[in-house]
């Protein structure tokens, strides 16, 4: 498939639109004609969110979790969660949701699959996209009227029908959904210093952190509380939000033969990843319904696996809150940072060079550009500054993994903090995932290390050759 059909696409955030239209209802109206209350709320969620604009450097010091969903690897509500789906059209599949080594729950085989064979077949009427029915009517009314985008827009909409518990027609669906996501919207800020300093990942995580509590802030501000009816701060609130956008980084589809709407498809986001399966999820105009296309075969009690596209490790981290095992992911990749100095005379130049570029830009443009030389020749030959790039990589390279080694060393003997031996497991989760991570990143920078060492080797033996020649040449005509 395409580049643009992979699933779970997460290109959308960080820069996911926060809500800046004016188009803003007769809040009058609104509050007349929808004031009722709203039913079926369960526990009160007792926490507290400030107006002021809040960045991911808050932190709760204990995790909340939602009343709604259920334990990440629980099989009970799944089970009923298949059944309300075949009572409500799901074809008979030839996959059963299993506890497995891999993701907790998962897919897995019942009978022989073939390679090339398509399954699934979940229709239109069983997936959640921005046009789905609200539960609460009132609620997708006001949303519609604010012309919110479709990310936040879900987001609501999850947590709308989630309060609504029995009453919503998804109830099956959001009862077998983890009730805290594997998601790193829930690292505090000092659980990221602390385990995800050597990683460019951090910054990241930050930006996604802010961008969703900007975009609750944003909603409070504009929308919420305007109808404070109907919605309640005990119902949507910033705990809510984490949960939401949780789910919706790790189970949000991107289908391109609709479109390239995003939805959620039940059933079908019990498929877990593989980094070696090139099948993606879509929509199928022939059965009208959405399906994969297997690449392999495989034998009853086996995982069956999809692809979520071709992440990295870092990445696959961030949104879905797992890391591959060691060396089993091709598309893994690390992030280095060049830095350039304030000091140096072309700083703006090199600048400018740097961003017209990017990372992805030729590499001897953008080294050359972040070599930190003090003047840049108009009409600069990039092999004339090659070592001098290739050492200030190698130099960043040196750099980063020195920071890595440091925290991996220290990983060993870090002290954990606890307080509890629930949060035992906690932290011991998210180290052991931080140690994934930086081992895997800390690979690729040994590697890199490697091919810049052995390429200014040649070049300086190359340079050592030449001036040899010449002085021979030299004592010739001598
Ligand atoms: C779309 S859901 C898949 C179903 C999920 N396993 C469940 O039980 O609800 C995505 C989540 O599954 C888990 N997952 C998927 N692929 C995985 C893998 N290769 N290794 C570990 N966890 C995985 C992660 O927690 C991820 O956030």
């Amino acid at each position: 498939m395409v580049e643009a059909s992979r699933i779970f696409h997460t290109t959308l955030l960080p820069t996911f639109p926060l809500l800046h239209n004016n188009h803003k209802p007769d809040s009058h109206t609104f509050l007349t004609n929808f004031p009722r209350k709203r039913h079926g709320l369960l526990q009160v969620l007792h926490c507290s969110v400030s107006t002021e604009n809040e960045t991911a450097t808050k932190t709760t010091p204990t995790q909340m979790t939602v009343p709604w969903g259920c334990d990440i690897d629980s099989l009970e509500n799944a089970s009923a969660l298949q059944r309300w789906l075949s009572d409500s059209g799901l074809p008979p599949q030839k996959m059963g949701i299993e506890k497995v080594d891999v993701g907790e729950r998962g897919l897995v085989a019942l009978k022989n699959i073939r390679k090339g064979e398509k399954l699934l077949f979940v229709p239109p009427s069983l997936v959640i996209t921005s046009d789905s029915q609200w539960g609460y009517p009132e609620a997708g009314e006001v949303l519609k009227q604010y012309s919110v985008p479709d990310w936040p827009l879900l987001a609501i909409y999850l947590i709308s029908e989630a309060s609504l518990q029995k009453s919503s027609r998804w109830s099956n669906y959001i009862s077998a959904l983890p009730r805290q996501p594997y998601s790193l919207l829930y690292w505090t800020r000092a659980e990221l210093d602390r385990y995800l300093e050597a990683s460019q990942i951090r910054e990241r995580v930050i930006e996604r952190i802010t961008n969703v509590i900007g975009t609750y802030n944003d909603l409070r501000l504009r929308i919420f509380s305007k109808y404070p009816n109907i919605f309640p701060e005990e119902v949507f609130n910033l705990e809510t939000f984490k949960w939401s956008f949780g789910i919706l980084f790790s189970r949000l589809v991107r289908l391109p033969s609709m479109g390239g709407r995003v939805a959620l498809v039940p059933w079908a986001d019990m498929l877990n990843h593989n980094c070696e399966v090139e099948t993606f999820l879509d929509y199928d105009k022939s059965t009208k319904g959405i399906v994969f296309t297997t690449d392999r075969q495989y034998q009853p009690g086996e995982q069956v696996f999809i692809s979520y596209g071709r992440k990295s490790n870092g990445e696959l981290l961030l949104s879905y809150g797992f890391v591959p095992r060691e060396g089993t992911n091709p598309s893994d990749s690390v992030e280095l940072s060049l830095s350039l100095k304030k000091s140096d005379k072309c700083y703006k130049e090199k600048l400018e060079a740097l961003r017209k570029h990017g990372l992805s830009a030729s590499f001897h443009q953008m080294a050359a550009a972040a070599s930190n030389k003090t003047n840049v020749k108009k009409d600069m030959k990039y092999p004339e500054i090659e070592e001098q790039a290739l050492q200030f990589v190698l130099d960043s390279c040196e750099t980063s993994i020195s920071k890595y080694s440091k925290f991996l060393q220290a990983s060993g003997s870090m002290d954990l903090d606890i307080t509890s031996p629930k949060q035992l497991n906690r932290k011991m989760f998210l180290k052991q995932l931080a140690v994934d991570l930086c081992t895997s990143e800390r690979r690729i920078l040994f590697r890199a290390q490697y091919i810049l060492w052995r390429r200014l080797r040649d070049i300086r033996s190359g340079e050592l050759k030449a001036l040899r020649i010449f002085d021979s040449f030299r004592n010739i005509f001598k």
